[in-house]
């Protein structure tokens, strides 16, 4: 049997934010992703999706259950499993081949190869000629394409990606999908991706996981069964999207409902 890419195995987290009571954020959460897959997490805000993410980059602890990556424990960050966050983190000093370089430096490996990694790696992501632009002389896409290529040149078993277009416009959101669906397929990475668009997780995904609202459990998985590159005209498409309207609708509905009485 395969091993796991990511295995997920009871996990609870408990945030104690400071002098006040504990926050409750994912309980006894239980899910893998296979080697390869496109996994997209949609639930209501609060429900825990970011500190997942955390916890599988290794960011954080969890509070009960277990993580594994490919069999292993994660006990720490490593750069087998990447993180990228809605707005790309790049260092605004640095230009974007050194970006993607500095990420390289920390693997130990060689300066002259660094460079030359940084560019066959952003010549795949398009930005071939962007190589020695400051990241603020690029546009929004350009950016999350540069902080992909950060995170692609560690050759990561996991890509894991929060919100990573919410702050795109449209077209843009809907190329940078097309550019993740092709990059996927090229580096053979599991994706875990955490998105609030129905659009978007059935779009990209092989299996959404969907979360109630806090304190986050999986309320079900649904496995999306269109071909790629997939149509929003379909109906199959539609019925998808009916499905996890009616999924979310009802954990919305708790999520408000918890805020007004806190
Ligand atoms: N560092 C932290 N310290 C204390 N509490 C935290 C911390 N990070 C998250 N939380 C709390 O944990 C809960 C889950 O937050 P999290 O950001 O993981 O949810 P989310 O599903 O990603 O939300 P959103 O969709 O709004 O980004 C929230 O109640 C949040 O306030």
């Amino acid at each position: 049997m395969t091993r796991a890419a990511v295995s997920v195995q009871n996990v609870s987290k408990r945030w104690t934010p400071e002098g006040r009571a504990p926050v409750l954020a994912l309980d006894d959460l239980s899910f893998d992703v296979a080697p390869g897959e496109f996994v997209v997490l949609l639930g209501p805000s609060g429900c825990g999706k970011s500190s997942l993410l955390y916890m599988i980059a290794g960011l954080e602890e969890v509070s009960e259950g277990r993580l594994l990556c490919d069999g292993e424990a994660i006990v720490e960050p490593s750069a087998e499993r990447g993180l990228i966050f809605q707005e790309a983190s790049l260092f605004p000093w640095l230009t974007i081949a050194d970006n993607v370089a500095f990420g390289l430096s920390i693997q130990h490996v060689l300066p002259e190869r660094r460079r030359e990694i940084a560019v066959e790696t952003l010549r795949r992501v398009g930005l071939g000629d962007m190589l020695d632009k400051k990241p603020d002389e690029l546009s929004g896409g350009m950016r999350q394409r540069a902080a992909c290529a950060r995170a692609l040149a560690m050759r990561p078993k996991v890509l894991m990606m929060d919100e990573p277009f919410a702050a795109l416009d449209v077209q843009t959101r809907a190329r940078m999908q097309d550019f993740l669906l092709q990059i996927w397929r090229d580096s053979g990475a599991s994706i875990l991706l955490v998105t609030h668009s129905i659009d978007e997780a059935i779009s990209l995904a092989d299996r959404v996981v969907v979360f109630t609202a806090r304190p986050g459990r999986v309320k079900t998985i649904v496995p999306i069964e269109l071909p790629r590159p997939r149509q929003s005209r379909d109906p199959r498409y539609h019925a998808y999207r009916d499905q996890f309207a009616d999924l979310l609708a009802d954990e919305v509905d708790r999520a408000f409902a918890e805020q007004e009485v806190v």
